[in-house]
């Protein structure tokens, strides 16, 4: 993902001594919402950042962060995380040879993401509590110990992200009328509008976003305005009660007059479900929260009728089987034979 870092140069930290880590050269695609546009008479759109080479939109802001860590002369790095900040950190620390300490939620960690830290070599402590408390004891102990913390609070992770935003507005040829965001930890949302004004500013749109953050209901700090000390929902990427970058966002939504809200865990898998039958696009449930937010928010008439909509689908569904295996499924068994199979299509 070298790809990013060269294309944004001008936008970037970069100097001389950054190393370009690459594992693809690549962004990811905006792809129009051919059937869901016109059922719900939207110009809308997913940015389907489960295609970067970790799975997630973790992989911009860890190609910068591990990038600096090594121009700084930094040896290891360490993250908090729900899994896919791990997954990143892992690859990213294997591909520049550094040590990677990775802290997770025992038993809220969706498998797929578990098994990418595991096997990119990352050295996987899991704690029996939740990921706002494995987020302070990285913070301890990488503000004390030589390794360089890469959760979003490192700042070049932000740097990395609002790539984003450029690549939309690259593609679009302009910004859209509103971004629909998942908000967890909260670093993508005050990136991709950092991204967004500082595109604008350099004149490359002529105008920038209405930010929409969604949060799963059992765990929607932002939304109730007040820490949520057990944080519960399907979708274990924003199950967090106390964002690192609360302020960033908060500051986000009222500048560019946005609105959060939250969304339950059966909207979210609702969403997930529609979001793959219809456009044939497989997100991981976090993901899915953008568009339930959109969905609720259209139906609220909170989105007036064609404006162009762009969802965030920041992590790809195939981390997280078990929330798909678990449901319902109509899945039937028949005997092995031609007649038994044409019986039951
Ligand atoms: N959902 C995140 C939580 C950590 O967020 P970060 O952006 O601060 O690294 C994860 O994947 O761990």
């Amino acid at each position: 993902m070298a790809g990013i870092l060269e294309k944004y140069k001008e936008f970037l930290p970069i100097t001389e001594k950054t190393p370009l880590i690459s594992l693809h050269e690549g962004g990811t695609p905006l792809i129009r919402a051919n059937n869901l546009s016109e059922e719900l008479g939207l110009d809308l759109y997913f940015k389907y950042e489960g295609l970067n080479p970790t799975g997630s939109f973790k992989d911009r802001g860890m190609v910068m962060a591990v990038a600096k860590a090594v121009e700084e002369g930094s040896k290891a790095i360490m993250c908090a995380s729900t899994g896919n900040t791990s997954a990143a950190a892992a690859a990213y620390a294997a591909r520049a040879n550094l040590d990677c300490f990775v802290l997770i939620p025992e038993g809220k960690i969706a498998i797929g993401k578990l098994a990418q830290a595991i096997m990119y070599g990352a050295k996987v402590i899991s704690i029996n509590g939740n990921f706002d408390d494995a987020l302070s004891i990285v913070r301890e102990i990488t503000g004390s110990k030589p390794i360089t913390l890469v959760n979003s609070l490192n700042p070049y992770r932000l740097e990395g992200q609002k790539t984003g935003a450029f690549e939309i507005v690259d593609d679009l040829g302009d910004a859209p009328d509103i971004l629909a965001i998942p908000v967890g930890n909260a670093g993508n949302i005050s990136a991709y509008w950092k991204g967004f004004k500082e595109y604008y500013e350099a004149g490359k749109s002529t105008a920038v976003p209405r930010m929409f953050g969604f949060q799963a209901a059992g765990a929607a700090p932002l939304v109730k305005g007040e820490v949520v000390k057990n944080p519960e929902t399907v979708a274990t990427a924003i199950r967090i009660g106390n964002p690192a970058s609360w302020d960033k966002a908060a500051n986000a939504l009222k500048e560019s007059d946005g609105l959060v809200d939250a969304v339950t865990d059966e909207e979210i898998l609702q969403a997930q479900s529609l979001l793959a039958k219809s456009e044939g696009i497989f997100a991981e449930p976090a993901s899915a929260a953008s568009f339930a937010g959109v969905l609720k928010a259209r139906e609220a008439g909170l989105i007036e009728e064609s404006k162009r909509v762009v969802c965030i689908l920041t992590g790809n569904g195939l981390k997280d089987p078990d929330v798909v295996l678990n449901q319902n499924i109509d899945m039937i068994t028949v005997d092995s034979s031609y007649d038994a199979v044409l019986e039951v299509l």
